[in-house]
Formats: structure tokens, C-alpha cells, sequence
């Protein structure tokens, strides 16, 4: 599933490197599970997903909230990025509601929490790890995590800094994830690729360090904020380029019946013939639809050994169309509670229903 990710945890840019930190839900190489990516996340529950990440594209590329040289690293126009260490420290307490995200200002994840949460305000945050656990602190109400390849429309662009021109780049930089959408055209355009935390922080460092050679994977938005030019637009391979982003709280939403809901589960079964069948039974009896269903090994014990044999344990990730409110998801889980060997609802939450 997509559901997963992880690497080591994310380094923030300023740690003055370019290296590949982000945890990388979609990576093939990330062998854990979004559970796994930080003992955190266990104890958060998803309260609404399927948000569409807003597209920048409409805005004039023209307008710049700031010139390069106007960016010292330190501004105080710029939101400064929450870091583990200050997680303490209590933050101010408005009526509007706090989302933490990974990456700094102009990154998708803070567009899809603006989406979820119009006039939120949205909390940079140096790593995931630190969103999460400014949601455990109370610093914030939420914090949204990208999670996967489907459903929120994402336009990347090339952004570069004023008098650049596509002949002069020889590098591109960005999250891992952009590189991966935009193959492709980096290719064509043969460019070598570096690896940073988010989009916009890539925006923010070739911003910073007035680099000629390198170019950027980010939205229209960095591009003003950074006051970078938009060399090329829509450079995503595939047209259609959607992230998933999942909105994370303290506490679980009490789950309507009013209106469309999924809910987020995981679970493990004993090895044995058939025994993944009768769990997918469970629903397809209840006539539940299952939209999601993804398995990830184990991390801390993957292998098992019985009967001579060695078997790989996993986690099943599945999401299904009812909420825990329905009595027949109710039913269902309740069966499946009879053979699985663990079972956790991660949440319920109101199905995104808006157009792409
Ligand atoms: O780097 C960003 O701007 C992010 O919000 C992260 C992220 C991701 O993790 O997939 C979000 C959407 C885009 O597909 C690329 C990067």
C-alpha cells in the first residue's frame, strides 16, 4: 500500500546538506510501514483524508511575495520551521486550528492542510517526527502527512533563479518523490538529480545560495515565495500526478453515519491456506467495499519459523467504505477479530468528495 513509508527520519535543509532524508511513502525501497515510520504515529488516529492539494497554477507567476536577496535564512516573514528541541515550548493558543507539516513554506503538504482546514494555520516543521509530536504536545491540532500516489492533483514546475535558463541548469533538486513524478522530463532534460527534504525547501535553498546550476521541482506557489521563476510548468510525467495526504489528531472524530466514510485498519493473520481469503470475507459478506489493501513486512520480526519452515510476517493496511459508526462494520471487525492475530482501527473519517 502506500501507506508506509520510511527511511531514516527526514534532516532538515539548513542542516546545509542535500541529501535524501524524507521518508518516502511510495519509495519501493522503504520497507515499513507508516505505522513503523515513527513509534508516534501508533498512537495517532486519521481523521479525514482524500484531500486535494490546491492548484498553483491559476496564480500569476509574476507576482513575488519576496526577492532572493530579500530571504535571509532567519526572516521573520518566514514561518521557522518547528525543530524537535523546541517542542516544549508551549505555542500561542488562537481560536484557529494548528496543522503541523513537514517541509517549509510553499510545500504541498502545507497547501493539502490549508485545503482540509481553510484559514488554518499551518506549522512548518523540520521533520515528521516533530509534527507528530506537536500534536501529542498540544502545539498544534493536527498534523498532515502525505501518504500516497492517488487522488490530489499535483503540478510540479521548474523554478529557478532570475536569468536562468533551462541550457544552464545541470542540476535538479527536490523531494524524492517530485524527482520520482518528473522522471521523465529530468531525463530528457539531463539534469542530475538531488535528493532534499521537501519541494519548496529545495525552492528556498536555490533561492538562498542564488545557485545558476540548479533548478528546483516545486509548485508555482514556492516560486513567489521565493522569488524564483517558473522556467517550465506541468512537468509531472503523468498528467494525472495525485498525493494522498491523511490529516492526524489526538484524538479520534466520532464517526457520522450522515454522509460517506472510510475507515482505516490494520491487522495480522496466522499463516495457513486461506486465512487472507476469510479476512477479506468478512467484508465482501457485509457487501463492504474494500478501497485499499496493502501488505508490509514486519519490522522487528519479520521472519517466523514453524514447523521447520521460516515465513515472513506482515501487516495488512486495508481501508473499506462503511464507518465504525455502521453496525456492519461494527460486525465485520468483529469477525475478523476472531482470527486475526492483531487488529487496530487507525480511524474513520468523512470520504473526500470534491471534483480533482
Ligand atoms: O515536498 C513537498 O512539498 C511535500 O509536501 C511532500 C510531497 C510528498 O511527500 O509526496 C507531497 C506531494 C508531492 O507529490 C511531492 C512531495
Amino acid at each position: 500500500m502506500a501507506v508506509h513509508t520510511v527511511r531514516s527520519p527526514a534532516t532538515h535543509l539548513h542542516t546545509g546538506t542535500s541529501r535524501n532524508i524524507s521518508p518516502s511513502h511510495r519509495n519501493p525501497n522503504a520497507a515499513v510501514g507508516l505505522s513503523y515510520r515513527s513509534p508516534k504515529l501508533r498512537r495517532f488516529i486519521s481523521v479525514s483524508s482524500s484531500l486535494r492539494e490546491g492548484n498553483e497554477h491559476g496564480e500569476e507567476n509574476s507576482v513575488r511575495a519576496l526577492e532572493v536577496n530579500n530571504i535571509p535564512e532567519e526572516s521573520p516573514l518566514l514561518p521557522k520551521p518547528l525543530s524537535s528541541n523546541q517542542l516544549a515550548e508551549p505555542v500561542s493558543n488562537g481560536s484557529r486550528v494548528r496543522v503541523a507539516y513537514q517541509g517549509v513554506r510553499g510545500a504541498y503538504s502545507e497547501s493539502a492542510a490549508e485545503k482540509a482546514y481553510p484559514n488554518c494555520e499551518a506549522v512548518p516543521c523540520e521533520e515528521f517526527d516533530t509534527a507528530f509530536e506537536a500534536v501529542e504536545r498540544w502545539l498544534v491540532d493536527r498534523a498532515v502527512l502525505p501518504i500516497e500516489n492517488s487522488l490530489l492533483a499535483v503540478r510540479h514546475c521548474l523554478l529557478a533563479n532570475h536569468g536562468v535558463n533551462l541550457d544552464g541548469l545541470r542540476r535538479v533538486l527536490s523531494h524524492p518523490q517530485a524527482l520520482a513524478q518528473c522522471e521523465n522530463t529530468l531525463t530528457r532534460l539531463g539534469l542530475v538529480r538531488e535528493a532534499v527534504d521537501d519541494t519548496a525547501g529545495a525552492a528556498k535553498l536555490i533561492a538562498l545560495e542564488g545557485l545558476s546550476d540548479a533548478a528546483a521541482v516545486a509548485s508555482a506557489k514556492a516560486a513567489e515565495i521565493y522569488g524564483l521563476s517558473v522556467v517550465a510548468e506541468d512537468i509531472q510525467d503523468d498528467s494525472d500526478n495525485v498525493t494522498r495526504f491523511l490529516m492526524l489528531a489526538r484524538e479520534p472524530i466520532i464517526p457520522g453515519t450522515n454522509k460517506l466514510f472510510k475507515t482505516s485498519i490494520v491487522l495480522s493473520l496466522e499463516e495457513g491456506p486461506g486465512v487472507l481469503f476469510k479476512a477479506l470475507a468478512v467484508f465482501a459478506l457485509r457487501q463492504i467495499n474494500l478501497t485499499k489493501m496493502e501488505s508490509r513486512p514486519l519490522r522487528k520480526t519479520p521472519l517466523r519459523a514453524s514447523g521447520g519452515l521460516k515465513y515472513f510476517d506482515y501487516l495488512f493496511y486495508v481501508d473499506f467504505e462503511a464507518s465504525m459508526a455502521d453496525e456492519v462494520a461494527q460486525n465485520a471487525l468483529r469477525h475478523l477479530e476472531e482470527f486475526a492475530t492483531f487488529l487496530r482501527v487507525l480511524g474513520s473519517y468523512p470520504v473526500d468528495t470534491t471534483m480533482l
